[in-house]
Order: structure tokens, then C-alpha cells, then sequence
């Protein structure tokens, strides 16, 4: 159970490794300065922010004195460790300069795919927003492995704005916004302003991440901003190095892309954490009727759409629905398991009754557990 009514006004930011760091590689602490700075004056406007920080590993190399970045996943979380300490004291020390307290989040993919975990945390966050206090966020690398890590911390921001019911959410980057091209390899590319709907071309210009140190790229990025549309949250891609450039996002100023608008509907919370806090167990293909009626009516998932599955499943899973192109329309809650949904396939409801007859009048995914994208 949610302990309090939604909050308004909260701003999730993003800051990415490549701009939290100098040029020498170590922890720019004039940079973290001005942007606790900037969290405090959103906070003087009346906003709710919730940072987002990476650079745990970036931090923990500094201090534990290692030159390169370590390849191996128990080097990389050592480095975690030692670095997630250093930052959360920077952070709490310049935040506690100007009274205000900083609460440390560390999540990990597995919190969040549990269901009591996700609430859980959603409480954490809201009390800590209540209380006045800045949450600062970041994956707890030291557990996080293989499967179960965000991958990136752009989805983990996208994931956190769903938890946080956010107003926008703002990836402070080391570019100004998304661009035709990586501009570090196409010197011709423009920056794109404006974008509400996230087709193959637009997927076909992001590259991956033009430095060294961060991880994601601007395709990490277009994975959070199709998870954000799909919620009915705005998000935004600034310079993270532009003076003032959080406050400026936020009041919907200075050079960026933005991704969807302010006006949008908004998604049900739980639609959130089916749709893209949990991980698909498999995949479901479906038509070209079934993937419209599913995108402009809402429509539920019936098994006379379904073209293939792929994955084994059980009842209750979340799974992946896909049209014949191969772009996601949606995911959702199945009602069937992987076998039973691959003998139904292109049948009508009544027929598949016929052999399984608990199934007479049920879905393979009811519209109410099913997130559009
Ligand atoms: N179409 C694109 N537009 C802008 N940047 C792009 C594009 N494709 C790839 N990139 C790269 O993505 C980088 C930003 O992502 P990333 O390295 O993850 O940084 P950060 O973690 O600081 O946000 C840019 O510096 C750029 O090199
Ligand atoms: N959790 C890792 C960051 C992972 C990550 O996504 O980094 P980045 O691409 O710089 O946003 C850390 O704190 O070093």
C-alpha cells in the first residue's frame, strides 16, 4: 500500500559519469557543487528533485587509487563500493550546507521486478520527498550482476520517474540533447528539439556513448524515453555542463530534447511496473490487426492476433508483445503459459474453449494489465 496521495511537483535529474568527472578522470567537485546548488533552488521554487547519480565506479577508482577502469565484474564492484561512499558524502555535505538532508537509494533490478520491492521502495522515496529530503539514487553495483542489472543508469532514472509519479524527468548529459547522428563522428548532425513518438529511423541515429567513462549512449537514453512516452512522463536530454542547464530544463528553457509533453495522459501505476520495472519472461507476436486494435482501442490481447510465441512462460508472467515488424506495441500480464498460448494462436476465444476450457472468455492479456508503447 502506498502510505500518502501522490506527489506533485517532483523532478527526477540524471547525471551521467562523463559529466560528474574532469578531464583527468577524477570526481569534479566544483560540478557537484553547482548542481547540488541547482537541486536546492528547484527546491526553493517549490519543486520535489530526486537525483540520479552516477560515477560510483568513476569515484572509486580515485580512491582506490587504480589508473584504469577494471574490466572484471568483482574489481568493477570494489570500485563501486569505495566510490558510492565518496559521493554520498560529497553529496550530503553540500546538500547538509544548505539544510537540507539527503537520503542514499540503492536499487537493483531484482528490487524492483519484486513487486513488494518496487512498493517498498516507492514508500522510501515518498517519505524521504515528504520529509523534505533530496533521495540520491544509484544501481548498488556491489550486488548488481548479470541479469539483474539496470544496464544503464538512463533506465534506471526512467524507472525511478514511474516509481516517484515524476513531472519530468531530465538526463543531464555530456551533449546537448539527442542529434541526427553521434555528432563525435558526423560534425553536420542537428540537434532534434522535439519528439512523441520513437520510430526505426529515429532508433537508427543513436549510437552508443562517446566516451570512455560513460556507459549508455544515446541508445540507453532512447530506451528510457520510449519506457516514458509509454508512461505519459516528459523527459528531457540537456548538457549537464551548461550552467544552470537542471533549472533550465525544468522551466522548459535552453538548448535540449524533450520526448513527449506535459499535457500527456498518464499511465496506472501498476500499468508501470508491468510495463517497465519488470522483465519480460518471453515474447508474443502478434498482427497487424491485432497490434492496432491493441495501440488506438485499447483493445485486449486475444488470442486470435497471436502469430508466435517465443520463451516459456507461465500464467502470470509478464511478456513482450510485438508486431510483425518486430517493435514492441506493448507488454503485459499473460493469462496463459507459453504452451497453451502457441495452440491457441489465430484461434477465436470459443474454439480455444473447446480444449481448454478454462480459458472460455479469457484474454492471453486483459487491456487493464497491459501497457501500450
Ligand atoms: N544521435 C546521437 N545524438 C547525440 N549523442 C549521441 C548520438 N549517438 C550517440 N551519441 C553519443 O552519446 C553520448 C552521450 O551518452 P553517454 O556517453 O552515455 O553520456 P552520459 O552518461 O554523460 O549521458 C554522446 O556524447 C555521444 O557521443
Ligand atoms: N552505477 C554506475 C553507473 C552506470 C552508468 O549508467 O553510468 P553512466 O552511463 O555514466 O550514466 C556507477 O555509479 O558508476
Amino acid at each position: 500500500m502506498r502510505h500518502s496521495e501522490e506527489l506533485d511537483r517532483v523532478i527526477v535529474a540524471k547525471v551521467g559519469s562523463s559529466t560528474l568527472v574532469g578531464p583527468d578522470g577524477s570526481l569534479d567537485y566544483a560540478y557537484l557543487s553547482s548542481l547540488v546548488d541547482q537541486l536546492v533552488e528547484l527546491k526553493g521554487m517549490g519543486f520535489r528533485p530526486v537525483l540520479v547519480s552516477s560515477g560510483a565506479v568513476a569515484a572509486g577508482m580515485e580512491r582506490l587509487g587504480l589508473a584504469e577502469r577494471p574490466s572484471d565484474i568483482p574489481a568493477l564492484q570494489a570500485c563501486a563500493s569505495a566510490g558510492q561512499a565518496a559521493l554520498t558524502e560529497v553529496y550530503a555535505e553540500r546538500l547538509a550546507a544548505h539544510g537540507c538532508p539527503c537520503g542514499q537509494v540503492l536499487l537493483t533490478r531484482r528490487d524492483v521486478v519484486d513487486r513488494r520491492g518496487y512498493l517498498n521502495a516507492r514508500n522510501t522515496l515518498d517519505y524521504l520527498l515528504e520529509l523534505g529530503a533530496v533521495p540520491v539514487v544509484n544501481e548498488n553495483d556491489t550486488v548488481a550482476a548479470y541479469e539483474f542489472v539496470f544496464g544503464d543508469n538512463d533506465m534506471l532514472g526512467a524507472i525511478v520517474s514511474t516509481l516517484v509519479g515524476a513531472e519530468r524527468y531530465v538526463i543531464l548529459s555530456d551533449i546537448d540533447g539527442m542529434f541526427t547522428a553521434d555528432p563525435s563522428t558526423h560534425p553536420d548532425a542537428e540537434l532534434i528539439e522535439h519528439v512523441d513518438r520513437i520510430d526505426a529511423d529515429l532508433v537508427a541515429c543513436a549510437g552508443g556513448a562517446g566516451s570512455s567513462v560513460g556507459t549508455g549512449g544515446m541508445a540507453a537514453k532512447l530506451r528510457a524515453a520510449r519506457a516514458l512516452l509509454a508512461a505519459g512522463i516528459p523527459m528531457t536530454i540537456c548538457h549537464g555542463r551548461r550552467p544552470r542547464s537542471l533549472v533550465d530544463a525544468v522551466l522548459g528553457r535552453g538548448r535540449r530534447t524533450e520526448f513527449g509533453s506535459p499535457g500527456a495522459p498518464r499511465e496506472q501505476a501498476r500499468k508501470l511496473w508491468i510495463g517497465i520495472a519488470n522483465r519480460a519472461a518471453g515474447t508474443v507476436g502478434v498482427d497487424a490487426g491485432c497490434a492496432d486494435a491493441i495501440r488506438s482501442q485499447g483493445a485486449s490481447l486475444l488470442p486470435v492476433g497471436v502469430r508466435s510465441v517465443s520463451g516459456t512462460f507461465d500464467e502470470g508472467d509478464v511478456v513482450s508483445v510485438v508486431g510483425p515488424d518486430g517493435a514492441l506495441v506493448a507488454r503485459g500480464v499473460t493469462r496463459y503459459c507459453s504452451a497453451d498460448l502457441a495452440k491457441s494462436r489465430g484461434l477465436p476465444l470459443d474454439v480455444v474453449a473447446r480444449f481448454l476450457p478454462d480459458k472460455a472468455d479469457v484474454p492471453a492479456i486483459h487491456r487493464d494489465e497491459l501497457l501500450v508503447f
